[in-house]
């Protein structure tokens, strides 16, 4: 990667904004450490409430220091302080931002030195390419979720053109998102989309398709993914956004350049929104190889407790050994934990389980006692058990994850969908399937994709090769 040579009042100044939930942050980060180790000037846009519990929980001052010109500055969510972001929250938070973020922004914007010359906005901010169009600043759009789920929110106005939203028959196909023709179901679209939620779904459907039809009037594109893994969906994505940069995955694209750069012993910033739990690897260190499910649903999902229970007895009756992130505060219900725990769950768990508030879960997925995870499919998560070649059982609860879990079973075939089930007996099969009745037929594709992955943020992979284009493109903004 070649660096910034320049002095650094000369290198490229980069303003960086993401929705500021932990699944997109996650990618923001590693985007912004990678245009750091470029050399460019980085001003990564923070709320305030993400950046007090990243001061607390994470190295994010030590970590970001050895970058000259890299500065963070804090912007109000628009949410209360007190307010539990949790569930759906982040959708009150649009209107919010919209409200009160966008006069910050523009004010930092023209009181910001140097001058910035790109910003890059989460593509779910559309007040950032407002502001950006105002002020003649060029942004590039990063959309940290799916490809598959863009392009499906991208054709939502066809489908109900179509009249095939809303959606009655949940194992009928659609139509009308192309590539998908031949396997996407009623039941794989975005959870707004259901006629359950259409009540209140027509904002959330509306919002959705008008932040991402405004992608076009971007400069350019970003997503998280690889061709290998997501080249037919582009080329369709293509059609409407001529410029995107496809430089996934972008935890491993870090990887590859923090090894080139720093060799083998470099550190980690774990950017994590909650404390982390390390007691787990050392759990996993004293078990034996691929013998354990990994279950964890991500920073958003909230669980009740009836599905709870039907998914600790699912585990417990799979007889295989368990990892478990229960998220403080995702259990919905009178006191917020699991109420009472039968005794034969306890026992069992404290034979073959563990479970933690918060895991550092790209090392756990990389660790060879990890034979399966159970996941919601955020795309995050998807893309880290991609790299990591483990395989999936699929339990999605909202937005782009309905969508990834069809994708991880139909269209890659690295693992099964439990989409809408939350049955014991239906999760202790799957894990037995996953982990051993089925296992081979898994674990192949599973590697294989892995081995795709990592080698496409291998110098001269597509990926590798995206991502110099977008520094050589932000390069030619400064001059
Ligand atoms: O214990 C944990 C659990 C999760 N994590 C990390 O937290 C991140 C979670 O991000 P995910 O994308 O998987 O899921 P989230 O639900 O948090 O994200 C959100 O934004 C991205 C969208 O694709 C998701 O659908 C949306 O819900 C992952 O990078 C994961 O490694 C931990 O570090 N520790």
């Amino acid at each position: 990667m070649e660096k910034c040579q320049q002095s650094e009042a000369a290198c490229p100044h980069v303003l960086v904004l993401p929705l500021p939930i932990q699944g997109h942050v996650n990618s923001m980060f590693k985007l912004a450490e990678l245009l750091a180790l470029s050399g460019f000037k980085v001003t990564f846009l923070n709320s305030e409430h993400n950046h007090e519990r990243l001061v607390k929980y994470t190295n994010i001052t030590a970590h970001f220091a050895r970058y000259p010109g890299f500065e963070f500055k804090t912007i109000p969510d628009g949410l209360p302080d007190d307010h539990p972001r949790t569930g759906e929250w982040f959708l009150e938070m649009f209107d919010a931002m919209e409200m009160k973020t966008k006069s910050s922004l523009i004010e930092m914007l023209l009181n910001i030195s140097p001058p910035v010359d790109c910003i890059i906005g989460d593509g779910f901010l559309g007040f950032a390419l407002d502001a950006a169009n105002e002020l003649g600043i060029p942004i590039i759009y990063f959309r940290t979720s799916s490809a598959c789920c863009f392009w499906v929110y991208y054709s939502i106005p066809d489908m109900i053109q179509a009249g095939e939203l809303p959606t009655r028959e949940m194992d009928r196909l659609i139509t009308t998102v192309p590539g998908m023709e031949t396997f996407l179901r009623c039941r794989d679209l975005p959870s707004f989309c259901r006629a359950s939620n259409m009540t209140d779904a027509d904002s959330k459907i509306q919002l959705i398709v008008k932040e991402t039809r405004k992608t076009p009037q971007a400069h350019s594109l970003i997503l998280n993914t690889f061709e290998d893994l997501d080249g037919p969906i582009l080329s369709h994505i293509r059609t409407k956004c001529p410029h995107i940069y496809a430089i996934g995955p972008i935890h491993a694209q870090l990887n590859t350049r923090l090894r080139e750069k720093y060799g083998e012993s470099y550190d980690h910033f774990s950017n994590s929104l909650w404390e982390l739990d390390r007691s787990c690897i050392s759990w996993l260190d004293k078990q034996p190889k691929q013998c354990v499910i990994y279950v964890s649903f991500g920073s958003v999902t909230t669980t009740s407790r009836e599905q709870l229970t039907e998914l600790w007895y699912g585990l417990v009756n799979s007889k295989k050994r368990f990892l478990w992130v229960i998220r403080p505060n995702s259990v919905t219900g009178k006191d917020g934990r699991g109420g009472d725990v039968p005794v034969e769950l306890l026992e069992a768990t404290r034979e073959r389980g563990y479970i933690v508030g918060w895991a550092p879960q790209e090392e756990v997925l990389n660790h060879p006692a990890v034979g399966g995870f159970l996941t919601h499919s955020g795309w995050n998560s998807t893309l880290e058990s991609v790299v990591a070649g483990v395989p999936m059982i699929c339990w999605p609860y909202f937005a782009d994850q309905q969508v990834n879990s069809r994708f991880v079973s139909e269209a890659w075939k690295i693992g099964l969908d439990m989409k809408d089930v939350c049955d014991r007996k239906v999760v202790e099969m799957m894990v037995n399937d996953l982990m051993v009745n089925r296992k081979e037929e898994f674990v192949k594709p599973a590697a294989k994709m892995a081995k795709l992955a990592n080698e496409s943020v291998s110098v001269g992979g597509s990926s590798y090769c995206n991502l110099d284009r977008l520094i050589e493109d932000i390069r030619l903004m400064s001059l």
